[in-house]
């Protein structure tokens, strides 16, 4: 349509542009990516240095840059575009918004974020069969999320088979009355099973105090969490035999097997307009943007917009609202922790005349 020539594929993530050779892309060689889990271009963590990869791009005459990830890789997007303004070059800059986690701000959703819900239904009806079949069954499902609970809330909220949801942004503990183990014990005699269902940057404040871990960060400077699944399995049957309440916890980790599958029809949909939209807005002469939804309709928006927050559960909002009351778990929360939300979704530019202003959406 716009008659381009040679289209390269950079092996690697950011570090492939200077590191690695390209790939040259022809309609036969993407046939059937979309079929595939996974990334025929490789992908990497860290290795960002802008001079590098901006040097790559004009010494091989690159003139439209797609840049295809979640949030880190948006941070280096608005890098790399900044520099090729800085040189003067006449380089478009694209983001396509592509993660499971679903923490790209702004837009409606991410690609990749449905399959990742589809999938973690296998999980969760896995741990919901093994918890029935046994006394005191508990199952316990781990899903990705270092900093964002959205694949943990919809895939509870799509399933109704689980009793308990813990995410990130809402704090829980385990010890007392509203805590964590008196839920489960009443759950237990209740109904005799329960499925638990953990984000894996969930309680990770509460990791770090019994295990008394150092901070790490992986090469693009995300935090390396320590496994909060086997954690709280051993938590919770250490309380449970003292207790001397028999309990039969299976743990399912089914995190890189659910990122690892190839992408559902309705991702495959989306991730079609993703692309039209990029392509169409560079050839049309847009740069340092962003594509995707918001509210449903299709739009360019500009880097700065896109990484100056990280999207997050709002636990104060009808959707987490929602989650408990399907679950009837626990809020967990203190007078101060709903503050503290409350004080994060509605900032000091929410404040009209001293009087918070509210909007009124389905989200
Ligand atoms: N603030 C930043 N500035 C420049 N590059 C960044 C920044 N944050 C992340 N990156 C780079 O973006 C790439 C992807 O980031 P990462 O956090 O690993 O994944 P994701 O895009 O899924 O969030 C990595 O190569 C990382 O070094
Ligand atoms: O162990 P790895 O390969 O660093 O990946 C783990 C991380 O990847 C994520 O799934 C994000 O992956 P994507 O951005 O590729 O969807 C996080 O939830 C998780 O913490």
């Amino acid at each position: 349509m716009y008659g381009v020539r040679k289209v390269l594929g950079i092996d690697g993530g950011y570090k492939g542009f200077y590191a690695k050779n390209t790939i040259t892309l022809t309609p036969k060689f993407v046939d059937d990516i979309h079929k595939r889990g996974g990334t025929i271009l490789g992908t990497s963590r860290g290795g960002h240095d802008s001079v590098k990869i901006v040097d790559r791009i004009q010494d091989r005459g690159i003139n439209q840059v797609y840049i295809i990830g979640g949030d880190g890789t948006h941070k280096g997007a608005a890098v790399i575009f900044e520099e090729i303004r800085r040189r003067g070059l006449k380089v478009a800059v694209a983001g396509i918004p592509k993660t499971i986690d679903n923490d790209i701000p702004v837009i409606d959703k991410s690609f990749g974020f449905d399959t990742a819900v589809e999938e973690a239904q296998r999980a969760i009806k896995a741990a919901h069969v093994e918890s029935e079949s046994i006394g005191n069954g508990i199952g316990l499902v781990k899903l990705m999320g270092r900093y964002c609970g959205f694949i943990a809330m919809y895939a509870t909220l799509a399933s109704r088979d689980v009793d308990c949801c813990l995410i990130p942004e809402s704090p829980f503990y385990l010890e007392g009355k509203g805590g964590l183990y008196e839920y489960i014990g009443k759950q237990l005699k209740q109904n005799g099973h329960m499925v638990i269902v953990i984000a894996e940057g969930a309680g990770q404040e509460l990791l770090s105090e019994s295990l008394q871990s150092v901070d790490q960060q992986d090469a693009s400077g995300n935090k390396l969490l320590q496994d909060v699944g086997l954690w709280i399995s051993h938590k919770i049957k250490e309380h449970f035999a003292k207790k001397k309440m028999p309990i039969n916890l299976k743990y399912i980790d089914p995190t890189y097997m659910i990122r690892a599958i190839p992408s559902i029809a309705s991702d495959n949909v989306y991730c079609t307009l993703l692309a039209h939209g990029a392509v169409h807005g560079a050839m049309a002469g847009y740069t340092g943007f962003t594509v995707g939804p918001v509210n449903g309709r299709h739009a360019y928006i500009p880097f700065n917009r896109i990484i100056e927050k990280q999207n997050k559960v709002v636990i104060t909002d009808r959707m987490w609202a929602r989650l408990l009351s399907s679950t009837n778990q626990p809020s967990f929360l203190k007078p101060r922790d709903i503050a503290e939300a409350k004080k994060e979704k509605y900032p000091a530019n929410g404040i009209l005349d001293g009087k918070i202003v509210k909007t009124m959406s389905m989200n």
